[in-house]
């Protein structure tokens, strides 16, 4: 898939960092010397005799919040999987490390188990604690800070079916976090919950970003992409284009990807960017959290 202009999807993929090799030749913004947390290299991958990735180059830096955007079927899970080497490659390298700290879509987790909220964000820890050592002070510890970061503390002892959508996706959140990896991979957190709550998710996301975790987040919330990420990546089977937001306005990239016709209100809210898309009546405001 060819790169448009603003595609920068080689060494020079740095949002804020600086060039990975000699052979880089832009540096887009605030520069640090740091190498990527996550870096793929030429990925392609076949998924049932079909290829659905190709030629991803792309860099993810300490810091940084990057959303992958992208119709349905585009690659977008795919390419999280990878990064995870859940999914094989048929071809590139994936660098970074072994453990990246991973939040599912809300629906394939099993909300009807019985099972505690601090003991589902120790469940996060398996990876490093193994299957049969018993977590430790410490390990008890790391899971106590998670949830604090996620402001869920209060709720540790709560058996996570009574939480609402928008708890139930910081529980996820928080059992990423508890093990401690440098990398934190979201797919589409924010299904089906109102606009608060992906407020104060996405809020929450660019934190941890501050807090210097390299953040993915697959989603379908364009305005969120826009507005919170430091880049954001187009994915159409590929890297259609990735860079700041303001470097990816350009209408005739969102109707290629996309497949939008002119005139629709997407392409209107690329050329308002301060207006916001509810505010302005562009896109209706759900209703609020329902209670789990
Ligand atoms: N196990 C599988 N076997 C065959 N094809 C698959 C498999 N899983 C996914 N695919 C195909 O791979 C392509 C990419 O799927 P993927 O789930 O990565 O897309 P996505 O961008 O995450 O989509 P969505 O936004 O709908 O979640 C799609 O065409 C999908 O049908």
């Amino acid at each position: 898939m060819s790169a448009t202009p603003v595609s920068l999807t080689t060494g020079a993929d740095t949002g804020r960092g600086a060039p990975a090799s000699a052979d880089s030749s832009v540096v887009r913004s605030a520069t640090s010397a740091s190498a990527p947390a996550l870096s793929l290299r030429g990925i392609e991958v076949e998924l049932g005799g079909r290829t659905v990735l190709r030629d991803v180059d792309l860099d993810v830096h300490h810091g940084e919040l990057l959303a992958l955007v992208g119709p349905n079927g585009a690659g977008k899970t795919t390419l999280l999987r990878t990064a995870m080497r859940l999914q094989r490659a048929r071809r590139g390298t994936v660098t970074g490390p072994t453990r990246l700290g991973y939040v599912p879509q809300r629906a394939e987790f099993a909300w009807d188990f019985p099972i505690s909220v601090e003991d589902v964000v120790m469940s996060g820890r398996t990876g490093r604690l193994g299957l049969l050592r018993r977590p430790g002070t410490a390990d008890w510890r790391v899971v106590r800070a998670a949830l604090e970061r996620v402001d869920l503390d209060a709720l540790r002892t709560r058996t996570v079916g009574e939480l609402s959508g928008g708890q139930r996706q910081r529980v996820l959140v928080a059992r990423a976090l508890a093990l401690e990896s440098s990398v934190l991979l979201l797919d589409e957190p924010f299904t089906g919950l109102d606009m608060p709550t992906q407020d104060l998710l996405t809020a929450l996301f660019a934190e941890l970003a501050r807090d210097g975790l390299a953040v993915v987040m697959s989603t379908h919330d364009l305005v969120s992409a826009l507005d919170a990420s430091d880049r954001v990546a187009l994915i159409d089977g590929g890297i259609a284009a990735v860079g700041r937001p303001e470097e990816l306005r350009d209408p005739a990239l969102w109707s290629r990807v996309f497949g939008i016709r002119a005139g629709h209100p997407l392409l209107r809210l690329l050329e308002a960017p301060a207006v916001h898309p509810v505010r302005a009546g562009i896109m209706p405001a759900s209703g609020p959290e329902s209670p789990a």
